[in-house]
């Protein structure tokens, strides 16, 4: 069911330090930050060949990454976010499985402007897991 590795997201204490880092340190293709509104983070997305990764900020003060970074508050990997085709019957199938669909359970436009939902982590091994319909 799921297909490319869209993006692994990280969040990070300092987003401007943590671009700059990519960019200068690593070589890497960096884009300009974005806000989410709807998902309470800023973004940057840094191209990489075969996939992205997603710089995560917090944006307002219900941020679904504020606990996480006062638990890492170095930063650290947040999220992976994995292609569907069908977001709904993806949905559905995981649900029939026994894992949680976070939030309303109905999909959110994503940063590509494409649905996404997200997935909880102790129903994946730990791991944050997010689907975008492409
Ligand atoms: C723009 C968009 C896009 O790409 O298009 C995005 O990515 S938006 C990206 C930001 N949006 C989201 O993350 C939306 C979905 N996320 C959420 O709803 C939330 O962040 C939760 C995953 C439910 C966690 O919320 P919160 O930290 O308030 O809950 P909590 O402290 O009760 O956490 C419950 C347990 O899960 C763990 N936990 C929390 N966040 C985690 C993460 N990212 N990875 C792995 N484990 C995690 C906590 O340590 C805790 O474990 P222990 O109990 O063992 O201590
Ligand atoms: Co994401």
């Amino acid at each position: 069911m799921i297909g490319r590795l869209n993006h692994v997201a990280i969040a990070v204490p300092d987003l401007q330090a943590a671009a700059d880092q990519y960019r200068t340190a690593l070589g890497a293709n960096v884009g300009e930050p974005q806000d989410e509104p709807d998902h309470g983070v800023t973004v940057i997305f840094i191209e990489l060949p075969n996939t992205k990764i997603e710089l995560l900020y917090p944006l307002g003060d219900d941020s679904p990454i504020n606990g996480f970074l006062e638990k890492n508050p170095a930063g650290g990997i947040h999220h992976m976010c994995f292609e569907v085709d069908d977001i709904l019957a993806a949905r559905d199938h995981l649900i029939e499985t026994g894992a949680r669909v976070l939030g309303s359970g109905e999909p959110k436009i994503g940063a590509h402007g494409k649905p996404v939902l997200f997935l909880h982590p102790k129903d994946f091994q730990g791991t944050l897991v997010e689907l975008e319909q492409v």
